[in-house]
């Protein structure tokens, strides 16, 4: 109401200055150029009088605007917009896969897709080829995230999710896992009001040291900017202090299965299957 008030009164003041004041300003500048002599300038004492009588003027008509709207309603459709994912009703089926950095997500997905017809959409990836786009106007603002890293604002990565899966989408597609995202608490809950509510999030536990390792061996041929072990550290810090939430704000609607993944591939593959068994996935 406050901030309505303000719309209405703050911004249109003019509304309430009467005509006749507005050409009652003595304005000094309004000066006919077919007189001879410049008209004698105004009375000082004259000039703020007038001045402090407009002012006032414009005080007292917000005032009494302000009194006479106070408990008016602004008028309301007969139908409220109801706010509704994109993919409401169930229409996809999505699958938040979340982990420390090299914790494995990408591996495991990969497996996922080639087994059981999955759609793998890595934020990570869509992040790195919007970066490389041609004529992106992102593309520096990515590349200093992603070696920073930190969270890419959720604007791009939502939008780019967005537009990835309705392209799958219109080719027919209907589950996906979304890998590495949501990272940050306002990613999870834009998704989930946005685009579409997850199944349940596949979280990969892991190590530090394990993943550390994992990470330095990525970086020997993976051309990431931030497989170093200053970008890592920082990934590391902002997984926990930042992801983790997401991963204990889902755990408290019991959508949440965890993996271990600290042995060989194929091994946390079974667990994997096993996990998305127990959620009714086959
Ligand atoms: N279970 C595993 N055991 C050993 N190495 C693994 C395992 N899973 C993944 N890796 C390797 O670790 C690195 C990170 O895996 P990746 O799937 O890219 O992780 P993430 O997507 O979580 O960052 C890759 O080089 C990958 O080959
Ligand atoms: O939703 C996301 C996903 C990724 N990233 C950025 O992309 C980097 C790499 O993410 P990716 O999932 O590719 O790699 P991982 O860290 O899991 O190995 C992260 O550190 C972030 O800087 C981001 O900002 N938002």
């Amino acid at each position: 109401m406050f901030v309505r008030s303000l719309g209405r009164f703050g911004a249109t003041p003019r509304a309430f200055i009467k005509p006749q004041l507005l050409r009652s300003v003595p304005i000094g500048v309004r000066f006919n150029s077919s007189q001879s002599t410049p008209p004698p300038p105004p009375n000082e004492t004259d000039l703020k009088a007038k001045i402090l009588m407009i002012f006032g003027a414009l005080a007292v008509g917000s005032s009494i605007g302000a009194w006479y709207f106070k408990d008016k309603e602004e008028p309301k459709s007969a139908f409220e917009p109801k706010r509704s994912p994109a993919f409401a009703d169930n229409k996809i089926s999505v699958i938040f896969v979340l982990g420390g950095p090299g914790a494995g997500k990408g591996t495991q997905c990969a497996k996922l897709v080639n087994e059981q017809g999955f759609v793998h959409l890595s934020a990570g990836d869509l992040l790195r080829a919007e970066q490389q786009r041609p004529g992106s106007k992102y593309g520096e603002l990515i590349a200093l995230y992603i070696k920073e890293g930190t969270i890419v604002p959720q604007e791009i990565t939502i939008a780019l999710l967005e537009q990835a899966i309705k392209d799958q989408y219109s080719q027919g597609a209907v589950r996906f896992l979304v890998d590495g995202f949501p990272r940050k608490m306002d990613q999870a809950l834009t998704f989930e009001e946005q685009i579409a509510k997850s199944s349940f999030t596949l979280f990969f536990e892991c190590p530090e040291s394990v993943m550390l390792e994992r990470l330095l061996q990525r970086g020997k041929t993976s051309g990431r900017t931030d497989d170093n072990i200053e970008s890592i550290k920082k990934r590391f810090k902002t997984f926990i202090d930042t992801s983790m939430p997401v991963v204990d704000h889902f755990e408290k609607q019991g959508k949440v299965v965890k993996v271990r993944c600290d042995q060989p591939v194929d091994d946390v593959y079974t667990k994997v299957k096993e996990a998305l068994v127990s959620k009714g996935i086959n």
